[in-house]
């Protein structure tokens, strides 16, 4: 019998991809025995290597995995990845695209309502009986005086605009270039979309393109009225520009899944009360995370059976037909 592939699973990856792969791979996971202890023994052997992204994949990983042909994401985002480093070794990246659109969509525009209408605030006050001791939970901001921008108009940003499209509403967008054939109105800089309109729904990708993008400057465009919803990476808005725009009024409120330093959020945001905060679960569902880990488990497999990728990222693209390494 011929040795199975040997397949890396490193950052907290779902358990029941590794069981599924681990009928017809070898695998060694950081979930059982720590990255320390399965390189020395293992490195120089392991083909492939999935991961959640919590944990990087840097150029000195890859490069300390010399026979490695496929890094396999579970996630649509895939800026935990040295993608340059793997591309110069011709390893191939695949993420989780599309299978998440629609949950994501959903998420956001439910973090957006809850944002402006403040909807947890008001279950925490009646929670604390301050219906009945202080009376009718104050006035919100509505959604009803809006016009709404999307930073980021790809795959997710456009099942977004569909759902917006709902609340009859003025859309807008930035996109580096505008989307041909959609009604929404286009602006060339984030700052000129953070101007225009009273919403800002961020879903740019991550990685050093994106890197603060939403700065100080683009929250004092969005102003005193404006809501931020980032549901993209935590690393595209200035966190502390940001904490400090909603503590001085810069902005009204932020709705939040995603933070710089997560699992850690800051103090200072956690005590705010015009913040609806989330702990990175626009995906968090039984549904869609099924339809991942699914994604993750076909393109290992169809990358060891020599059928190439099914989707791989562009920075590392396949030719159909080319030969596996
Ligand atoms: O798919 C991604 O990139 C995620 O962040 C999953 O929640």
């Amino acid at each position: 019998m011929s040795a199975r592939p040997k397949i890396l699973s490193i950052g907290n990856m779902e358990p029941r991809v590794e069981d599924e792969l681990a009928r017809d791979f070898e695998i060694f996971s950081t979930n059982k025995q720590p990255l320390e202890e399965i390189m020395p023994a293992h490195a120089a052997e392991i083909t492939g290597l999935i991961t959640r992204g919590r944990m990087r994949t840097d150029a000195r990983l890859i490069a300390e995995l010399p026979r490695l042909q496929l890094i396999a994401n579970y996630g649509v985002g895939y800026d935990s990845i040295d993608c340059a480093a793997a591309a110069s070794r011709g390893v191939v990246v695949t993420n989780t695209p599309d299978v998440l659109n629609d949950e994501m969509a959903d998420f956001t525009v439910g973090l957006m309502l809850a944002t402006i209408r403040e909807i947890p605030q008001s279950d925490a006050y009646l929670r604390a009986g301050n219906w009945e001791r202080s009376g009718a939970f104050p006035l919100t901001a509505s959604l009803r005086d809006r016009k709404i921008g999307i930073a980021g108009l790809g795959r997710i940003g456009q099942v977004i605009a569909r759902r917006l499209q709902a609340f009859e509403r003025p859309i807008a967008y930035y996109a580096r270039t505008p989307r041909d054939g959609l009604p929404y109105e286009y602006h060339s800089s984030l700052e000129a979309l953070a101007e225009a309109v009273d919403v800002l729904i961020v879903v740019l990708p991550g990685g050093s393109a994106t890197h603060h993008a939403v700065n100080g400057q683009v929250l004092k465009k969005l102003g005193p009225n404006g809501i931020l919803v980032n549901v993209a990476r935590g690393s595209v808005a200035d966190e502390e520009a940001l904490i400090a725009a909603l503590r001085d009024g810069t902005i009204l409120g932020a709705g939040l899944d995603v933070f710089a330093h997560e699992p850690s959020v800051p103090q200072a945001l956690r005590e705010m009360k015009n913040v609806v905060l989330t702990p990175h679960v626009g995906t968090g569902t039984h549904h869609t995370r099924r339809l991942m880990g699914n994604l993750v488990i076909d393109n290992v497999r169809a990358w060891f059976a020599g059928k190439g990728p099914v989707t791989p990222v562009s920075e590392t693209p396949w030719e159909v037909g080319a030969n596996v390494a």
